[in-house]
C-alpha cells in the first residue's frame, strides 16, 4: 500500500487553473522531491496534501485513509516552511515540545496554574521532556535546548523546525523550501543531514524545492511540475538520462541540455551532421518539426576534421575538473554547449573554428508538442536500407 496518494488533483485560483489534475504517489519510507519552476503550483500542491488549501477536485488517501474532508490537525502530516515559523518567544525545547503539548495534554492541562493537580499530567510532562530531549540528540541540537530562536544561527534555527516536525512521528513529512534561507555552503551541508534525518526516521516526505540540484541529489524520486501538470516522476537517474518531456529535459541538468530545432525525414528518420537516429514510429510525416536534445557531456568538439557541425568557440569557462565551451553555430547561429575534460578542452580559444558532433544514441528527439518521441541510432549500413523503405 502506498504511503501517500493524490489523485488528478485541480485547483482554480479566480478562474485561473493553478493545479491540473495531478497524480502522484508515495511509497512508505520513500523521499519525493518536487521540484518545478517558479509559480508552477509546488506549495499549492503541498498545502492542498496538508489540508491548508481545498483542491476543486481529486482524492488524496494518507495510510489507506481518504483525507480530502479531514481537518489539516486531524491529518497526522508534520510540515516545515521555508520561514521555519519558531515562536520567537519560546525556547528551543519549547518550541519542539508544542506539537506534543498539543496532542497529549487537554486545554485544561495546558493551563499553567491547575496544570499541577491534574491526575496524570506529571507523567504526560515528563513523556514530553524525554522526546525533546532524545529528537534534539538525533538532531544534535542538545545544547541548544534553552535559547531563544533570535539567539540561533539560521541553520540551527531550521534543524529546531525540523525537530518540532519530526518529533510526533506523523505519517506523512512536508517540506517547502526549507533550505532557501541558508547560505550556499550551509546548504549542500544540511541537504545531506536531512536526508539522513529522513532515512533514520523513515517517514515518507515531499519536498518542494525549485533547485533541480537539490532535488536530483536528495530524492529517491523527482516529481518535476511545469506550469501545473506534472510531467514526470521518476529516480533521479531516469529523470535525466531519460526525460519524457522537453520541459523535463530543460529544467534537469547544469549546464542546460542543447535544444537544436530539425526536421523529420523520410521514414522516420533525423539527422544531425553525420549521425541519424530512426523514430520508432515512421508514420510522422517527413518534414514534421522536432526539436533534438543533447546533453552538453555528450557534445564533441573537435579542432580539425570535416566531420561536424561548423561552429566558432564564443566563450570558454574553466571550472576546475572540467570546461564548459559556449559554441556559436555557423549559418543558424545558435549556441551549443559543450562540457569538456581540460585535456579535451587544450588549446581552445574564443573565436576559434571548431566541428561539433554528438553520437546519435545521446540524442532525444521531442516532437512538437514537448513529449519525447522514442527514436534509436540508425547504424550506417542501415541508412540505405531505411532510407529506400
Ligand atoms: N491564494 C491564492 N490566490 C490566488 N492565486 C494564488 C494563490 N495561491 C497561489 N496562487 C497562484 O498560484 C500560482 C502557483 O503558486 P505556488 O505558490 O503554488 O507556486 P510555487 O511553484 O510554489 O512557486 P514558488 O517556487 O515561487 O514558491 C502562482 O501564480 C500564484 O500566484
Amino acid at each position: 500500500m502506498s504511503a501517500l496518494t493524490l489523485t488528478n488533483i485541480q485547483k482554480s485560483f479566480g478562474g485561473n487553473q493553478i493545479l491540473k489534475g495531478v497524480s502522484l504517489d508515495a511509497q512508505p519510507g520513500e523521499f519525493i522531491a518536487l521540484v518545478g519552476p517558479s509559480g508552477c503550483g509546488k506549495s499549492t500542491l503541498l498545502r492542498i496534501l496538508a489540508g491548508l488549501e481545498t483542491a476543486d477536485s481529486g482524492d488524496i488517501v494518507i495510510e489507506g485513509r481518504e483525507v480530502s474532508q479531514v481537518q489539516a490537525a486531524d491529518r497526522n502530516i508534520a510540515m516545515v516552511f521555508q520561514s521555519y515559523a519558531l515562536y520567537p518567544h519560546l525556547t528551543a525545547a519549547q518550541n519542539i515540545a508544542v506539537p506534543l503539548v498539543m496532542r497529549r495534554l487537554t486545554r485544561t492541562q495546558r493551563i499553567p496554574f491547575v496544570v499541577p493537580l491534574m491526575p496524570g499530567h506529571r507523567k504526560a510532562v515528563a513523556d514530553i521532556h524525554r522526546d525533546v530531549r532524545e529528537m534534539a540528540a538525533s538532531l544534535k541540537i542538545d545544547q541548544l535546548l534553552d535559547r531563544k530562536p533570535g539567539q540561533m544561527s539560521g541553520g540551527q534555527r531550521q534543524r529546531v523546525a525540523l525537530a518540532r516536525a519530526m518529533v510526533r512521528r506523523p505519517a506523512v513529512f512536508l517540506m517547502d523550501e526549507p533550505l532557501s534561507n541558508l547560505d550556499a555552503n550551509l546548504r549542500v551541508h544540511a541537504r545531506g543531514e536531512i536526508v539522513e534525518l529522513h532515512r533514520r526516521a523513515g517517514v515518507p516526505t515531499v519536498y518542494v524545492t525549485h533547485d533541480q540540484a537539490e532535488a536530483l541529489s536528495m530524492a529517491d524520486r523527482v516529481a518535476v511540475m511545469i506550469g501545473g501538470s506534472l510531467l514526470q516522476l521518476a529516480p533521479p537517474q531516469v529523470i535525466y538520462d531519460d526525460p519524457q518531456h522537453i520541459e523535463v529535459a530543460k529544467f534537469v541538468g547544469q549546464p542546460r541540455i542543447n535544444l537544436i530545432a530539425s526536421q523529420v525525414e523520410e521514414n522516420g528518420i533525423i539527422a544531425l551532421g553525420a549521425e541519424r537516429c530512426v523514430l520508432a514510429d515512421r508514420s510522422l510525416p517527413a518534414d514534421s518539426q522536432v526539436t533534438l536534445g543533447i546533453r552538453p557531456e555528450f557534445v564533441q568538439v573537435s579542432r580539425s576534421g570535416e566531420a561536424g557541425l561548423p561552429a566558432h568557440v564564443d566563450r570558454i569557462e574553466f571550472l576546475g575538473s572540467e570546461i564548459i565551451v559556449y559554441c556559436r553555430l555557423d549559418g543558424i547561429g545558435e549556441t551549443m554547449i559543450a562540457k569538456v575534460t581540460p585535456a579535451e578542452g587544450a588549446g581552445l580559444a574564443s573565436g576559434a573554428p571548431v566541428r561539433l558532433s554528438a553520437s546519435a544514441e545521446h540524442i532525444f528527439v521531442f516532437g512538437a508538442d514537448g513529449t519525447r518521441l522514442a527514436s534509436a541510432p540508425l547504424a550506417e549500413n542501415a541508412i540505405r536500407e531505411a532510407v529506400h523503405g
